[in-house]
Protein backbone atom coordinates (compact mmCIF):
# COMPACT_ATOMS: atom_id res chain seq x y z
CA UNK A 1 0.00 0.00 0.00
CA UNK A 2 1.51 3.28 -1.00
CA UNK A 3 2.20 5.45 2.08
CA UNK A 4 -0.34 8.29 2.64
CA UNK A 5 1.33 11.88 3.02
CA UNK A 6 0.71 12.98 6.68
CA UNK A 7 -1.77 15.50 7.72
CA UNK A 8 -0.13 19.40 8.26
CA UNK A 9 -2.67 21.38 10.35
CA UNK A 10 -0.54 24.76 8.92
CA UNK A 11 -1.21 23.55 5.59
CA UNK A 12 -5.10 23.34 6.46
CA UNK A 13 -5.41 26.84 7.80
CA UNK A 14 -2.93 28.31 4.55
CA UNK A 15 -6.04 28.61 2.16
CA UNK A 16 -9.23 26.56 1.34
CA UNK A 17 -7.37 24.99 -1.41
CA UNK A 18 -4.79 23.66 0.92
CA UNK A 19 -7.38 22.81 3.45
CA UNK A 20 -9.50 20.89 1.18
CA UNK A 21 -6.07 18.52 0.24
CA UNK A 22 -5.82 18.11 4.04
CA UNK A 23 -9.15 17.14 4.53
CA UNK A 24 -9.25 14.86 2.04
CA UNK A 25 -5.61 13.22 3.62
CA UNK A 26 -7.43 13.01 6.29
CA UNK A 27 -10.03 11.43 5.08
CA UNK A 28 -7.91 8.82 2.87
CA UNK A 29 -5.92 7.75 6.06
CA UNK A 30 -9.20 7.43 8.47
CA UNK A 31 -10.92 5.38 6.06
CA UNK A 32 -7.86 3.44 4.68
CA UNK A 33 -5.17 2.59 7.22
CA UNK A 34 -7.35 3.96 10.35
CA UNK A 35 -4.62 6.17 11.22
CA UNK A 36 -3.01 9.17 9.99
CA UNK A 37 0.50 11.12 11.04
CA UNK A 38 0.31 15.01 11.89
CA UNK A 39 2.42 17.44 11.48
CA UNK A 40 2.32 20.96 11.53
CA UNK A 41 0.42 21.20 15.25
CA UNK A 42 2.49 24.16 16.64
CA UNK A 43 3.64 22.02 19.49
CA UNK A 44 6.84 23.41 20.80
CA UNK A 45 9.51 21.25 20.92
CA UNK A 46 10.78 22.71 24.15
CA UNK A 47 7.20 21.41 25.79
CA UNK A 48 7.80 18.06 24.14
CA UNK A 49 11.22 18.07 25.44
CA UNK A 50 9.92 18.81 29.13
CA UNK A 51 7.06 16.35 29.31
CA UNK A 52 9.42 13.66 28.07
CA UNK A 53 11.87 14.46 30.81
CA UNK A 54 9.56 14.95 33.75
CA UNK A 55 7.56 12.02 32.68
CA UNK A 56 10.79 9.48 32.54
CA UNK A 57 11.72 10.69 36.29
CA UNK A 58 8.27 10.55 37.38
CA UNK A 59 8.05 6.51 35.88
CA UNK A 60 11.27 6.23 37.27
CA UNK A 61 10.79 6.43 40.85
CA UNK A 62 9.89 3.99 43.20
CA UNK A 63 6.73 2.43 43.22
CA UNK A 64 6.18 3.33 46.77
CA UNK A 65 6.59 7.16 45.72
CA UNK A 66 4.02 7.17 42.81
CA UNK A 67 1.62 5.03 44.96
CA UNK A 68 1.01 8.16 46.53
CA UNK A 69 -1.22 9.40 43.03
CA UNK A 70 -2.54 5.41 42.47
CA UNK A 71 -5.79 5.14 40.39
CA UNK A 72 -8.40 5.40 43.28
CA UNK A 73 -11.09 3.39 41.36
CA UNK A 74 -11.73 1.51 38.09
CA UNK A 75 -14.76 3.87 36.94
CA UNK A 76 -12.24 6.75 37.77
CA UNK A 77 -9.40 6.87 35.32
CA UNK A 78 -7.05 8.98 36.78
CA UNK A 79 -3.58 8.78 38.43
CA UNK A 80 -1.04 5.83 38.24
CA UNK A 81 -0.79 1.98 38.07
CA UNK A 82 1.74 -0.24 38.06
CA UNK A 83 3.13 -3.57 35.33
CA UNK A 84 0.17 -5.50 34.62
CA UNK A 85 -2.79 -3.86 36.51
CA UNK A 86 -4.84 -3.49 33.30
CA UNK A 87 -5.29 -5.68 30.42
CA UNK A 88 -6.62 -3.47 27.41
CA UNK A 89 -8.05 -6.67 25.74
CA UNK A 90 -10.11 -6.89 27.94
CA UNK A 91 -12.36 -3.69 25.96
CA UNK A 92 -12.77 -6.78 23.36
CA UNK A 93 -13.49 -9.62 25.89
CA UNK A 94 -10.38 -11.14 24.73
CA UNK A 95 -8.27 -12.56 27.63
CA UNK A 96 -4.72 -11.83 28.48
CA UNK A 97 -2.34 -11.30 31.33
CA UNK A 98 -2.03 -7.91 32.11
CA UNK A 99 -0.37 -4.93 30.06
CA UNK A 100 3.27 -4.71 30.55
CA UNK A 101 3.01 -1.08 31.44
CA UNK A 102 2.78 1.97 33.67
CA UNK A 103 0.29 4.70 33.02
CA UNK A 104 -0.40 7.90 34.65
CA UNK A 105 -3.75 9.60 33.48
CA UNK A 106 -5.04 12.65 33.70
CA UNK A 107 -8.71 14.85 32.99
CA UNK A 108 -9.22 18.19 32.12
CA UNK A 109 -7.41 20.38 33.60
CA UNK A 110 -10.15 23.51 34.09
CA UNK A 111 -13.85 23.98 32.91
CA UNK A 112 -16.85 23.03 34.58
CA UNK A 113 -16.18 19.04 34.60
CA UNK A 114 -13.20 19.05 36.89
CA UNK A 115 -14.18 17.59 40.22
CA UNK A 116 -17.82 17.74 39.71
CA UNK A 117 -19.02 13.64 40.00
CA UNK A 118 -22.35 15.16 38.55
CA UNK A 119 -21.14 15.60 34.86
CA UNK A 120 -20.48 11.51 35.29
CA UNK A 121 -18.35 9.21 36.93
CA UNK A 122 -15.12 9.89 35.01
CA UNK A 123 -14.99 13.73 35.51
CA UNK A 124 -12.80 13.78 39.12
CA UNK A 125 -10.19 15.78 39.75
CA UNK A 126 -6.68 14.85 38.82
CA UNK A 127 -4.32 13.49 41.18
CA UNK A 128 -0.55 15.45 40.72
CA UNK A 129 2.73 13.98 41.91
CA UNK A 130 4.88 16.21 43.95
CA UNK A 131 7.89 14.94 42.35
CA UNK A 132 9.22 15.50 39.62
CA UNK A 133 8.81 19.73 40.21
CA UNK A 134 7.18 20.97 37.20
CA UNK A 135 5.28 17.63 36.54
CA UNK A 136 2.14 18.91 36.65
CA UNK A 137 2.60 22.87 34.91
CA UNK A 138 4.04 20.50 32.07
CA UNK A 139 1.38 18.07 32.21
CA UNK A 140 -1.44 20.85 31.64
CA UNK A 141 0.29 22.37 29.18
CA UNK A 142 0.39 19.70 27.12
CA UNK A 143 -3.04 18.70 27.79
CA UNK A 144 -4.44 22.26 26.50
CA UNK A 145 -2.29 22.37 23.22
CA UNK A 146 -3.76 18.36 22.52
CA UNK A 147 -7.50 19.69 22.95
CA UNK A 148 -6.60 22.53 20.42
CA UNK A 149 -5.09 19.68 18.07
CA UNK A 150 -7.97 17.38 18.86
CA UNK A 151 -10.39 20.56 18.07
CA UNK A 152 -8.35 21.32 14.93
CA UNK A 153 -9.32 17.77 13.76
CA UNK A 154 -12.72 17.44 14.11
CA UNK A 155 -13.38 20.97 12.36
CA UNK A 156 -11.10 19.31 9.09
CA UNK A 157 -13.40 15.78 9.93
CA UNK A 158 -16.70 18.01 9.74
CA UNK A 159 -15.96 19.71 6.71
CA UNK A 160 -14.84 16.40 4.86
CA UNK A 161 -18.39 14.93 5.94
CA UNK A 162 -19.82 17.98 4.29
CA UNK A 163 -21.02 20.00 7.91
CA UNK A 164 -20.54 22.95 9.02
CA UNK A 165 -16.77 23.34 10.61
CA UNK A 166 -17.64 23.98 13.86
CA UNK A 167 -20.76 20.72 14.02
CA UNK A 168 -18.91 19.01 16.84
CA UNK A 169 -17.80 21.96 18.73
CA UNK A 170 -21.31 21.78 21.44
CA UNK A 171 -20.80 18.31 22.10
CA UNK A 172 -17.22 18.98 23.71
CA UNK A 173 -17.87 22.24 25.18
CA UNK A 174 -17.51 20.35 28.62
CA UNK A 175 -15.22 17.63 27.32
CA UNK A 176 -14.23 14.22 29.29
CA UNK A 177 -11.04 13.81 27.44
CA UNK A 178 -7.79 12.08 28.99
CA UNK A 179 -4.16 12.06 28.40
CA UNK A 180 -2.39 9.14 29.67
CA UNK A 181 1.44 8.98 29.34
CA UNK A 182 2.61 4.81 29.16
CA UNK A 183 6.01 4.08 29.93
CA UNK A 184 7.09 0.33 29.08
CA UNK A 185 9.96 -0.93 30.93
CA UNK A 186 12.86 -3.46 29.53
CA UNK A 187 11.85 -6.47 29.99
CA UNK A 188 14.61 -8.75 31.50
CA UNK A 189 12.19 -11.69 31.46
CA UNK A 190 10.32 -12.72 28.19
CA UNK A 191 6.63 -11.87 28.27
CA UNK A 192 4.09 -14.47 28.88
CA UNK A 193 2.08 -15.62 26.28
CA UNK A 194 -0.30 -13.60 25.09
CA UNK A 195 1.02 -10.96 27.13
CA UNK A 196 1.90 -7.37 25.32
CA UNK A 197 3.17 -3.87 26.25
CA UNK A 198 -0.98 -2.99 25.62
CA UNK A 199 -3.04 -5.48 24.67
CA UNK A 200 -4.93 -5.69 21.04
CA UNK A 201 -7.83 -2.81 22.02
CA UNK A 202 -9.82 0.03 19.97
CA UNK A 203 -9.57 3.46 21.50
CA UNK A 204 -13.01 4.31 23.09
CA UNK A 205 -13.66 7.88 22.02
CA UNK A 206 -13.47 10.32 19.01
CA UNK A 207 -9.69 11.00 17.85
CA UNK A 208 -6.38 9.75 19.62
CA UNK A 209 -3.95 11.57 19.56
CA UNK A 210 -0.34 9.85 20.53
CA UNK A 211 3.10 11.20 20.75
CA UNK A 212 5.80 8.65 21.33
CA UNK A 213 9.49 7.54 21.17
CA UNK A 214 11.09 5.54 18.30
CA UNK A 215 11.81 2.48 20.59
CA UNK A 216 11.79 -0.99 19.66
CA UNK A 217 8.55 -2.78 20.87
CA UNK A 218 6.13 0.26 19.74
CA UNK A 219 2.56 0.80 18.35
CA UNK A 220 1.06 -1.42 15.30
CA UNK A 221 -1.81 -1.40 13.93
CA UNK A 222 -4.13 -4.35 12.31
CA UNK A 223 -4.95 -3.71 8.26
CA UNK A 224 -7.54 -5.00 6.82
CA UNK A 225 -5.71 -7.56 4.99
CA UNK A 226 -5.04 -8.96 8.70
CA UNK A 227 -1.32 -8.06 9.00
CA UNK A 228 -0.02 -6.08 11.85
CA UNK A 229 1.77 -2.86 10.42
CA UNK A 230 4.45 -1.05 12.22
CA UNK A 231 3.47 2.65 12.85
CA UNK A 232 6.98 4.65 13.19
CA UNK A 233 6.10 7.35 15.76
CA UNK A 234 9.00 10.29 16.81
CA UNK A 235 7.85 12.62 19.71
CA UNK A 236 7.12 15.37 16.59
CA UNK A 237 5.38 13.67 14.52
CA UNK A 238 2.29 12.51 15.81
CA UNK A 239 -0.40 9.93 14.87
CA UNK A 240 -4.10 9.95 14.66
CA UNK A 241 -6.17 7.29 15.28
CA UNK A 242 -10.19 6.64 15.25
CA UNK A 243 -11.93 5.26 18.09
CA UNK A 244 -15.35 3.61 18.71
CA UNK A 245 -17.35 7.11 18.92
CA UNK A 246 -15.69 7.94 15.14
CA UNK A 247 -16.77 5.01 13.56
CA UNK A 248 -20.55 5.49 15.14
CA UNK A 249 -20.61 8.67 13.72
CA UNK A 250 -19.42 7.84 10.26
CA UNK A 251 -21.33 4.65 9.69
CA UNK A 252 -17.54 2.90 9.71
CA UNK A 253 -16.49 4.91 6.97
CA UNK A 254 -13.85 5.53 9.38
CA UNK A 255 -13.45 2.14 11.27
CA UNK A 256 -12.42 2.57 14.74
CA UNK A 257 -8.81 1.32 14.71
CA UNK A 258 -7.61 -2.11 16.44
CA UNK A 259 -4.18 -1.69 17.75
CA UNK A 260 -1.54 -2.80 20.34
CA UNK A 261 1.68 -2.01 21.63
CA UNK A 262 4.01 -4.91 20.60
CA UNK A 263 7.13 -5.92 22.99
CA UNK A 264 10.62 -5.61 21.98
CA UNK A 265 12.28 -8.16 20.51
CA UNK A 266 14.11 -10.53 22.49
CA UNK A 267 17.53 -9.06 21.59
CA UNK A 268 17.07 -5.59 22.61
CA UNK A 269 14.42 -6.31 25.63
CA UNK A 270 16.52 -5.75 28.32
CA UNK A 271 17.55 -2.13 27.80
CA UNK A 272 14.51 -1.39 25.92
CA UNK A 273 12.30 1.02 27.49
CA UNK A 274 9.50 3.57 25.48
CA UNK A 275 7.51 6.02 26.46
CA UNK A 276 4.24 7.12 24.79
CA UNK A 277 1.67 10.00 25.44
CA UNK A 278 -2.29 9.09 24.06
CA UNK A 279 -4.83 11.85 24.32
CA UNK A 280 -8.25 10.13 24.06
CA UNK A 281 -10.60 12.78 22.89
CA UNK A 282 -14.23 12.38 24.68
CA UNK A 283 -17.03 14.66 24.36
CA UNK A 284 -19.50 16.03 26.61
CA UNK A 285 -20.92 12.86 28.83
CA UNK A 286 -24.40 13.33 28.04
CA UNK A 287 -23.57 13.09 23.71
CA UNK A 288 -26.13 10.75 22.07
CA UNK A 289 -24.01 8.95 19.83
CA UNK A 290 -25.46 8.08 16.08
CA UNK A 291 -24.62 7.88 12.73
CA UNK A 292 -24.18 11.84 10.92
CA UNK A 293 -26.37 12.81 8.14
CA UNK A 294 -24.25 11.54 5.49
CA UNK A 295 -23.72 8.12 6.88
CA UNK A 296 -27.42 7.00 8.39
CA UNK A 297 -29.69 4.53 7.01
CA UNK A 298 -32.22 5.26 4.73
CA UNK A 299 -34.29 2.74 6.53
CA UNK A 300 -35.51 3.80 9.90
CA UNK A 301 -35.96 0.17 11.25
CA UNK A 302 -31.89 -0.27 10.51
CA UNK A 303 -31.23 2.95 12.54
CA UNK A 304 -29.49 1.53 15.80
CA UNK A 305 -30.06 3.00 19.20
CA UNK A 306 -27.70 6.04 19.68
CA UNK A 307 -24.79 5.70 21.70
CA UNK A 308 -24.36 7.64 25.49
CA UNK A 309 -20.86 8.81 25.13
CA UNK A 310 -20.13 8.56 28.75
CA UNK A 311 -21.85 4.96 29.48
CA UNK A 312 -19.79 3.72 26.67
CA UNK A 313 -16.51 5.04 28.31
CA UNK A 314 -17.02 3.93 31.45
CA UNK A 315 -18.33 0.63 30.41
CA UNK A 316 -15.31 0.03 28.69
CA UNK A 317 -12.32 1.52 30.89
CA UNK A 318 -13.64 -1.15 33.81
CA UNK A 319 -13.59 -3.65 31.82
CA UNK A 320 -10.02 -2.39 30.92
CA UNK A 321 -9.10 -1.59 34.42
CA UNK A 322 -11.11 -5.09 36.35
CA UNK A 323 -9.76 -7.52 33.88
CA UNK A 324 -13.44 -8.17 32.49
CA UNK A 325 -15.91 -7.01 34.82
CA UNK A 326 -18.56 -4.71 33.60
CA UNK A 327 -19.51 -2.54 36.28
CA UNK A 328 -17.80 -0.87 38.89
CA UNK A 329 -19.51 -3.20 42.21
O1 LIG B 1 1.87 2.39 22.81
C1 LIG B 1 1.28 3.34 22.30
O2 LIG B 1 1.90 4.23 21.72
C2 LIG B 1 -0.23 3.44 22.37
C3 LIG B 1 -0.85 2.56 23.42
C4 LIG B 1 -2.33 2.49 23.29
O3 LIG B 1 -2.83 2.22 22.24
C5 LIG B 1 -3.25 2.84 24.39
O4 LIG B 1 -2.80 2.80 25.56
O5 LIG B 1 -4.42 3.14 24.14
FE1 LIG C 1 -4.97 2.64 22.22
Amino acid sequence: MLAIPPVDLLEASRDPESRARQIELLDTACSRTGYALLTGHRIPTSLLTELYSVSRQFFLLSDEEKAAVRQPAPEQVRGWTGLGSEGMAYSLDEESHGDLKEKMDIGPVSGPTVGQPGAGPMAYPNLWPRSPEGFRAVWEDYYRHMQRVGAELLSLAAEGFGLPSDHFAPMFDTEMSMLRGLYFPPQPEPPLAHQARAGIHTDYGAFTVVSAESSPGGLQVLDPDGEWLEVTTTPATLVVLTGDLLAEWTGDHWPATLHRTANPPRSVAFDSSRLSFAFYQHPNFDVSVAALPPFAASDPAAVPDPLRAGDHLAEKYVRQTTFGRRTAD
